[in-house]
């Protein structure tokens, strides 16, 4: 197992976010994360990524527990993509994926041709290169989000963990970028996404992991985690699941049904 939580329990004071939470992921899927504002997705990847100690409970990567990584090694194994917001400084694309190489490199050292050559391969595998001298802040908000991604990639981290990466995206940027991070999970990659909007999970995800009130309200395969039930205790509101006929096949699509008058 790629990463194997158990009872993990933790809480900011005296109110419990998190309590006794148990699950594994395998490597090479994608998870969405679900659960309303406030159910503790965050404070779950803030642990996984080590930035919080836990109460109680363990969380493993690759079988070793995450106490026992160094910072640097956590760094190497478990990567972190925040949502892409506007930049401050308007750095190329390529340095802002450099900046994602300083984890393993000395501190006097310089990005070197190892490094630019990294780069450039993981722009290319995002389908991004071109605009490798462009100023971040001169790109669109998708285009932002895979150098986000690219940056991630050049950490060697075999584990990503994504705040909700579509925020701010366009409907076409939106599956754009979910195509690219579920096409990661082909190459190996292991992929922790939360997510509002649970048609993204329907889509791309191979294994739903729902929060609710601390605990776990789902976890499984998409196809068997993700139903109707589920949206009504996460979300209260009504839903179904439709078979939708394409020219590619029959497509799962949710609708809700809810009167909102
Ligand atoms: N630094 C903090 N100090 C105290 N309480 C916090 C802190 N960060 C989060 N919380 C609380 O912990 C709970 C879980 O927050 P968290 O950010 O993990 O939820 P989330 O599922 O990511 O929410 P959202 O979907 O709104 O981003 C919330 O009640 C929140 O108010």
């Amino acid at each position: 197992m790629e990463i194997e939580v158990q009872n993990l329990t933790f809480s900011y004071g005296k109110q419990p976010v998190l309590q006794d939470v148990s699950f594994s992921v395998q490597k090479g899927t994608l998870t969405a994360v679900l659960g309303a504002n406030g159910a503790g997705k965050s404070t779950l990847f803030r642990c996984l990524l080590g930035f919080l100690t836990p109460q109680a409970g363990e969380i493993r990567l690759s079988g070793r527990p995450l106490s026992a990584y160094s910072r640097r090694e956590t760094a190497e194994k478990i990567a972190y993509i925040p949502q892409s917001s506007e930049p401050i400084f308007n750095y190329t694309v390529i340095d802002t994926v450099l900046m994602g190489t300083t984890g393993t490199m000395n501190v006097l050292q310089r990005p070197g041709r190892r490094q630019q050559e990294a780069a450039m391969q993981a722009l290319q595998r995002l389908g991004i290169e071109a605009l490798a001298q462009r100023g971040i802040g001169t790109i669109s908000g998708g285009e932002r989000q895979l150098a986000l991604i690219a940056r991630a990639l050049v950490q060697n981290a075999e584990i990503l963990i994504m705040d909700e990466p579509t925020a701010n995206l366009d409907f076409g940027n939106q599956q754009r970028v979910l195509a690219q991070i579920r096409a990661l999970t082909a190459r190996g990659y292991t992929v922790l996404l939360s997510t509002h909007n649970p048609e993204h999970a329907l889509h791309y995800a191979h294994r739903v992991l729902a929060l609710q009130g601390g605990h776990i309200a789902a976890d499984g395969p998409t196809e068997t985690a993700l139903t109707p039930q589920l949206l009504q205790t996460l979300y209260g509101i009504q839903a179904i699941l439709a078979e939708v006929p394409t020219d590619r096949g029959t497509v799962r699509s949710l609708i809700v049904t809810e009167d909102m008058e």
